[in-house]
């Protein structure tokens, strides 16, 4: 490790849209990133994939392996005649020819031509065991079928990297044959010859010993590809660039065979924030959090909430003591400015919290807390006695901000409740029919701007029934209520012990169309906890949309 890992340099701005060469970040989703259990591209995706990555400035999209199935033959086809990349070469990946085959006939080098990629990647076999095993073949031919691949493809324009596949298990059995694949690789006229741990086995030290002495004793140019099975991809891809490899290959989100790929984006920004080396397109590194997600999206994997730099929790403080050194400096507790990657520090209210916690979420949520220490406290104490009985607030913001604006309130002078009706009492019923259905009825009797108000509605089940009484009841009074809408409804059983007496907690999201909230209720029955959160999701919808609260 150098000074410019503790000490992060600022990275050197570089021209739009030119790719360095002496340093490759090499992207890889679409081809090992598509081969994730779960996940399932179309063409479409494929392409939507490569626009976003090209956007995000890698140097290197491989596409997949043409020949190896229509879609990604397909998929080669398109993106020359759709993509306009600005930044990004196209790859195409496959494998050296067959044993005993002859270069030019090998139908699979035949597709990687056929595919118009400048750039190949061809993966190999450094691993004697594999050659004998796997290829069923000789040291030797296998030697004559990488340098074969490699000049073909030299020859006919392409630009060729080779992926040594279980190099560091073969390094470890037989280093100097190891070695002689990469000599020959690179004497025939590869520009990086790749190590790969292709088990993932490896733990950094490792790494970085291997990739040193491979460097010194052939001279090639290195590059590195770390599966993830000891969770330390992106730790083994950091120690290969310690150690002299400049090419790094990543899937976005980590995404791989088995447990996953080195993660293209806390690499990256290792790179650029921790070694000071300008890796992407100015600019870029903020669009970073965005461009997880967006993939995540494309792929249909829920982003991951605790990924490192673009995790929505990767800058969230929930600890007291964290948020009362936060509030002096954030610094003090995060790596980084979160706005560097394009995240956002947030703080959760929870029973962990303290003073400082509640004034800085005050701040977060634009409320003024004055300084007032009684007031703060008494949020806390609030906050502490309500999470023993259940609540959680680090899950239902929107909640938190009416309990607050609650405890504002009683200072008289500190604001209004963000509170629009009362609710005087509500009843919900359940008829099971001899034809095994079921009948839902709920009637809400409510206090609004001095009026009181009598509801009945039916719905599909009884919370159901019940939402929909509290909106014919108050759609007159606050037509706002037409553009809320509920779109999540949780509910988890908190003292499973007790059985059906257990305190149940219910959690709802809702969306007015410009953005959602989380409400929570807690209660022994789930449809008393269901009308709290109903209440507060209500309440909360009205504040937004700048409904005056009842006196
Ligand atoms: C480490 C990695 O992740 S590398 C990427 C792996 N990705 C994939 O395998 C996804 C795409 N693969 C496929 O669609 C298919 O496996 C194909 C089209 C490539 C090959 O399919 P098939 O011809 O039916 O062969 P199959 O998959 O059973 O076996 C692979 C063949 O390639 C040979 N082979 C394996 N590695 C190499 C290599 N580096 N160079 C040359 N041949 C190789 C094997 O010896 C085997 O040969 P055989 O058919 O003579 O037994
Ligand atoms: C090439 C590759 O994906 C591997 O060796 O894991």
């Amino acid at each position: 490790m150098t000074d410019a890992h503790t000490a992060p340099a600022s990275p050197e701005p570089r021209p739009a849209g030119a790719v360095p060469d002496d340093f490759h970040v090499f992207d890889t989703t679409l081809r090992d990133g598509a081969q994730r259990e779960g996940i399932n591209l179309t063409v479409a995706d494929k392409l939507t994939l490569a626009r976003h990555l090209d956007d995000y400035g890698v140097g290197f999209i491989e596409g997949g392996w043409p020949g190896a199935n229509p879609r990604d033959t397909e998929f080669f086809q398109r993106a020359r005649a759709e993509i306009d990349f600005r930044h990004a070469q196209l790859v195409a990946f496959g494998a050296t020819r067959k044993a005993g085959v002859r270069v030019e006939d090998d139908p699979q080098v035949a597709a990687l031509l056929e595919s118009g990629a400048p750039v190949v990647t061809l993966v190999a076999k450094s691993h004697v065991g594999h050659v004998e095993l796997a290829l069923r073949t000789t040291p030797e031919e296998n030697l004559a079928m990488v340098a074969d691949t490699v000049a073909y493809l030299r020859d006919r324009g392409r630009r060729v990297f080779l992926d040594c596949e279980h190099f560091f298990d073969g390094y470890a059995l037989d280093a100097a044959y190891a070695k002689q694949v990469v000599r020959t690789a690179s004497e025939a006229g590869a520009d990086v010859v790749v190590l790969c741990d292709t088990n993932g086995g490896m733990l950094p030290a490792q790494v970085a010993a291997v990739v040193r002495t491979v460097l010194a004793d052939t001279g090639a140019r290195l590059g590195i590809h770390a599966q993830d099975d000891t969770g330390c991809a992106v730790a083994n891809t950091l120690a290969a660039v310690d150690a002299g490899a400049t090419h790094v290959q990543c899937t976005a989100n980590g995404y791989g065979e088995r447990v996953g790929n080195s993660n293209l984006f806390p690499v990256v920004a290792a790179l650029e924030l921790k070694y000071g080396r300008a890796v992407l397109p100015p600019g870029k590194l903020a669009e970073t959090t965005r461009v997880s997600h967006a993939i995540a999206e494309v792929v249909n994997l829920t982003p991951a909430t605790h990924q490192p730099y673009v995790g929505v929790s990767a800058f969230a403080h929930k600890a007291g003591l964290h948020a009362s050194a936060i509030k002096v400096d954030p610094d003090l507790y995060q790596h980084i400015d979160p706005a560097l990657v394009g995240n956002t520090m947030r703080m959760l209210v929870s029973d962990m919290a303290g003073r400082a916690s509640i004034e800085l979420k005050g701040k977060e949520l634009g409320i003024d807390l004055g300084g007032d220490r009684e007031l703060v406290g008494r949020v806390v104490a609030r906050v502490k006695e309500r999470e023993l009985a259940g609540y959680t607030y680090e899950a239902a913001d929107a909640s938190f901000e009416l309990l607050l604006r609650d405890e504002l309130a009683r200072d008289g002078e500190r604001g209004r409740a963000a509170r629009f009706f009362r609710t005087e009492s509500w009843r919900a019923i359940v008829e099971d029919r001899p034809d095994g259905s079921h009948a839902n009825e709920a009637t809400v009797k409510l206090w609004a701007k001095g009026e009181r108000i009598v509801a009945t509605a039916e719905g599909n089940g009884p919370v159901n029934a019940l939402d929909r009484a509290l909106r014919v009841g108050l759609e007159r009074i606050y037509p706002q209520l037409a553009r809320i809408e509920l779109v999540d409804y949780k509910v988890r059983i908190l003292e499973g012990r007790q059985g059906t007496g257990s305190i149940t907690r219910v959690l709802i999201s809702s969306t007015d169309g410009n953005g959602e909230w989380a409400t929570v209720g807690v209660a022994e029955n789930v449809i008393a906890a269901s009308w709290q959160a109903l209440d507060d999701a209500y309440a909360y919808g009205l504040l937004r949309a700048g409904a005056e609260p009842q006196e």
